[in-house]
């Protein structure tokens, strides 16, 4: 069992350098204000700058216009934007059209049918399937909640997209999730966090260790 590993909320030199130095593929960069994840186009152009072109540098955006998208995308020098909120399968098709990147699709998951809707809508429209959990209530959040939901509504599902597993993921549990959803990538924030926002190298090693299967 081995797969590809998403750090997300890349926002400081320590987390840039503890995600590549453990092996991650891709690092996230969150491109949303109210996140404590948030990194401003400048923090964005630095920390992409010594990223090599084998590691996937990803946007992540809620409902963002084209405006900011294409200042993020020249700034962080982008591979894929992850659209997290609720884009339509049309706005996802525009913007992959309109910027030439590949699209990522955020999936809240709480039931089977989630994952059938996503089937019937994303599924060959986007170029990644991101399945997380549905946030909390009362969150602000639209992702990143360290909320996990039931991994084998994945298990023996095919996509025409590649795509990843997210939600609630930790070194202790991330190879279980693996083994019972099949996922190819896995994604996570809070579980190699210390705080909110301030990534933990320790835990980012440990955790890709554990999804690589080392
Ligand atoms: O991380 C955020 O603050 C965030 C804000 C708005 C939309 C999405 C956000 N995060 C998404 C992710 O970090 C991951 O793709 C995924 O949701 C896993 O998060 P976690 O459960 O924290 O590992």
């Amino acid at each position: 069992m081995s797969c590809m590993v998403k750090i997300c909320g890349i926002n400081s030199e320590d987390a840039l350098i503890a995600a590549m130095s453990a092996g991650a593929d891709a690092l996230g960069y969150v491109f949303f204000p109210p996140s404590p994840r948030h990194i401003s186009l400048n923090g964005a152009k630095t920390l992409t700058k010594r990223v090599p072109n084998s590691i996937l540098k990803v946007g992540l955006f809620v409902e963002a216009g084209d405006e900011a998208l294409e200042t993020a995308i020249a700034a962080g020098n982008l591979d894929v934007i992850q659209l997290h909120g609720k884009e339509s399968p049309e706005r996802v098709a525009e913007v992959r059209e309109r910027f030439g990147l590949k699209v990522m699709k955020a999936i809240s998951v709480s039931t089977a049918d989630d994952i059938e809707a996503a089937k019937a809508h994303y599924d060959g429209i986007a170029d990644f399937l991101l399945f997380d959990a549905k946030p909390p209530k009362d969150s602000i959040l639209p992702g990143g909640n360290a909320v996990s939901f039931d991994w084998t509504l994945l298990t023996g599902q095919n996509f025409k997209s590649d795509w990843m597993l997210a939600g609630g993921l930790d070194p202790d549990n991330v190879a279980e999730a693996v083994r019972i959803s099949g996922a190819p990538w896995v994604d996570v924030s809070s579980g190699v966090e210390k705080a909110k926002g301030v990534k933990d190298a320790r835990k980012i090693a440990d955790f890709v260790r554990a999804a690589k299967g080392y």
